[in-house]
């Protein structure tokens, strides 16, 4: 049997490791090859020196490009350095000119591999891996040796594979980081050391050379609570799918985790915890943490877009609202949660052939994602009825641990008092699920409560005594927190309810089809990771300087087109993983046209024409292939070097 480390290359002793890299970073003192200040130059050179002689060799019709994505490679790195730099890495792919140039003879075998010959080899040991976490963590192991092979063996197994790197396998590796910990990958800021914000952030580049960060502060992980430091792994998966899915150049994004404590008292006992020890940070403290971190990241990196996931119930829509006026910013469990879940629910209103403006919904569990969706909904049903979004969130019902949110309910969040119910209609009524469902009558009922198996029969039985086609999403993750499995909630409603779920599931087969006919339904993933890369993608190829309402309204209706169920009820309600490209090319595209015509989009060079804009969309998206190297020196490329990725427009940017 393989291990992961055995991938990784012996080298020298004075060498050190070199890992995607901060610009300054001490990863290079003790390097003899690489000098700070060449270290700074690497990101640039990773880039090719004329986009526009890229263009007409990939056939361009395009005269200018903001950001090309093919070409040589310059690169000042040799020998084993060079065979330790994921982003350059090729392993048994370099060419025989390449080892010449590089001095790489010695360092590999003879055979020259393909790209396809080390993706067959690394499956095979992806395979042998004994466990779904074992094979997550072979995954980390790939991707800090060589990123284009991690990419294109995610891209060719995507189906296989989307589950070990994103929920639910890497929940588990997520609570278990501190012993899996071999390398670090990611920023790690400290609230006790505020005034190195800065400093540590500004280690990652130039200006120019950052689109996209995820920041997480890591207290309410994927439905697993709060896991401390441990949550630069949820930004790190975030950004692997912004890469996979939405063509995201993995070389300029950034994963950052705040680590502002934890109040995980296992974390806080064990020994081998690699966060801060001590209780989270709250109030003003955490406040000045998170305006230090935005005020740097947007001081060095303007065009970068920041991406929120999984803060805490309090903190996520607080700074969401607080950060959103600002800056181009996003809060995937509350937007790209319920940009998600309206697709789904727009599918499944085409089968049932229901308007929206006529459905009732009822969410149980009015947290973060909760209140997220029944916002997005309430603005989609208020815009298709034409009333008030105050009037459509009486269409609305908001169930938490005590019962339905009602104007007597203790404690309710400003974003949850909106739909609360009169104390007075409900007095004398009981307000748990089953009795809000019997009184309700939803067509739609989504469950975002981290309960587990809380859409029982009989809740689900009577739902489906009063609709014909119930909508039920529940959407916990990860797997075992489900407040149903898909098979019970179609064998409950004799395969009547139109189901998607937040993790994956295999089809459902039984009788349901014409004349009790044995037939399979495939349920959709209803997870955020089906929008995020695209609206991600938009705002950053359009830079645009918000995301605002209606590029999230135009992302959910880009999704729900590619719903497979449009053309076949028995269909999932969401396109799959087979065509995340193509989805995220869709949405980008709704997401793009939508900022333009709320004055957003800052990039000059964007396409009107819907169809030129699909191909300027998919020529700037980053594929997993090798591109040839050209070995330049440090100071050489310093003064030549271009970014491939670069916006040209402005003179000044052109040395
Ligand atoms: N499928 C997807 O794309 C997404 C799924 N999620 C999942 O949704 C779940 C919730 O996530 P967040 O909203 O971020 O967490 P949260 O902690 O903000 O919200 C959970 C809410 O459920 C309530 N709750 C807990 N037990 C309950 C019970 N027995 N009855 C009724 N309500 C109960 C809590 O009081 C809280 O208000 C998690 O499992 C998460 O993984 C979150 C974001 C996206
Ligand atoms: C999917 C996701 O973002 C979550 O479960 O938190
Ligand atoms: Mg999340």
């Amino acid at each position: 049997m393989f291990s992961a480390q055995s991938l990784i290359p012996r080298i020298p002793k004075r060498h050190a490791l070199v890992t995607r890299f901060p610009v300054h970073s001490s990863h290079f003192r003790g390097c003899t090859a690489v000098s700070r200040r060449q270290a700074h130059q690497f990101r640039n050179m990773s880039h090719s020196q004329n986009p526009q002689d890229e263009q007409a060799q990939k056939g361009s019709k395009f005269s200018h490009l903001p950001l090309s994505t093919s070409g040589p490679l310059e690169c000042a790195l040799k020998g084993t350095v060079l065979l330790n730099h994921p982003y350059f890495n090729k392993g048994s792919a370099f060419t025989k000119e390449e080892r010449r140039d590089f001095a790489l003879h010695g360092l590999l075998p003879p055979q020259i591999q393909s790209l396809e010959q080390q993706v067959q080899r690394a499956y095979e040991q992806y395979c042998s891996q004994p466990n779904d976490l074992a094979k997550n963590t072979f995954m980390t192991s790939m991707k800090e040796q060589n990123e284009v092979l991690f990419y294109r063996l995610l891209h060719d197994h995507l189906d296989e594979m989307f589950s070990v790197v994103y929920t639910p396998t890497e929940g588990e590796a997520i609570q278990n980081y501190s012993r899996l910990f071999r390398r670090p990958e990611g920023v790690f800021l400290n609230i006790n050391d505020m005034d190195s914000v800065k400093r540590d952030l500004a280690q990652w580049g130039k200006p120019e050379d950052i689109d996209y960060i995820v920041v997480t502060d890591g207290e309410e992980i994927l439905g697993i609570g709060d896991q401390g430091c441990g949550g630069i792994l949820i930004s790190i998966a975030k950004l692997v799918l912004m890469t996979i899915c939405g063509g995201i150049h993995p070389n300029r994004v950034l994963p950052v985790v705040l680590d502002c404590g934890t109040n995980n008292e296992e974390l806080l006992k064990d020994d081998l915890y690699l966060g801060l020890r001590q209780k989270r940070a709250r109030g003003d403290k955490y406040d000045d943490f998170v305006e230090t971190f935005i005020k740097a990241a947007r001081e060095l990196y303007p065009r970068a877009y920041i991406h929120f996931e999984d803060f805490g119930l309090d903190n996520a829509r607080r700074l969401l609202e607080r950060y959103r006026p600002q800056m181009p910013c996003f809060n995937d469990d509350v937007q790209g949660t319920g940009c998600v879940t309206l697709a789904a629910i727009m599918a499944g209103l085409h089968i049932s052939k229901q308007k929206l403006s006529d459905v009732r919904m009822v969410v149980f569990g009015a947290g973060t994602a909760g209140v997220g969706i029944a916002d997005h909904v309430r603005d989609a049903i208020a815009a298709d009825a034409d009333i008030s979004p105050e009037e459509a969130g009486k269409q609305i019902w908001l169930i938490d641990k005590p019962g339905l949110l009602t104007t007597k309910s203790e404690s309710l969040s400003d974003a949850q008092k909106k739909y609360a119910k009169s104390h007075d209609d409900w007095a004398n009524e009981k307000t748990d699920l089953l009795a809000v469902i019997k009184e309700v009558k939803p067509h739609i009922l989504v469950g975002t409560s981290t309960k587990p198996k809380s859409f029982t029969e009989e809740v689900v039985r009577e739902m489906a005594k009063h609709v014909e086609r119930p909508i039920i999403l529940p959407l916990s993750n990860p797997t075992k927190l489900h407040e149903a499995v898909p098979e019970d909630l179609l064998n409950w409603t004799d395969g009547k309810a139109l189901v998607a779920t937040g993790s994956p599931f295999d089809p459902v087969k039984g009788p349901w089809g014409k004349d009790g006919k044995e037939i399979e339904i495939d349920v959709a993933e209803c997870n955020n990771s089906v929008v995020f890369p695209g609206i991600g993608l938009g705002s950053v190829l359009s830079r645009a300087n918000r995301v605002t309402d209606k590029m999230l309204m135009a992302a959910s209706k880009g999704v729900a087109e590619m719903g497979p169920a449009l053309r076949d009820d028995t269909a999932p309600l969401l396109p799959g993983v087979d065509v995340v490209r193509d989805v995220s090319v869709r949405v980008a595209r709704r997401v793009i046209l939508a900022a333009m015509e709320e004055g957003v989009v800052e990039e000059k060079d964007v396409p009107t024409n819907e169809e030129d804009l699909d191909e300027w969309i998919r020529e700037q998206m980053w594929d997993p292939v090798y591109r040839p190297l050209k070995y330049v020196e440090g100071n050489k490329a310093s003064r030549g070097a271009k970014g491939d990725l670069r916006v040209l427009g402005n003179p000044n940017d052109v040395e």
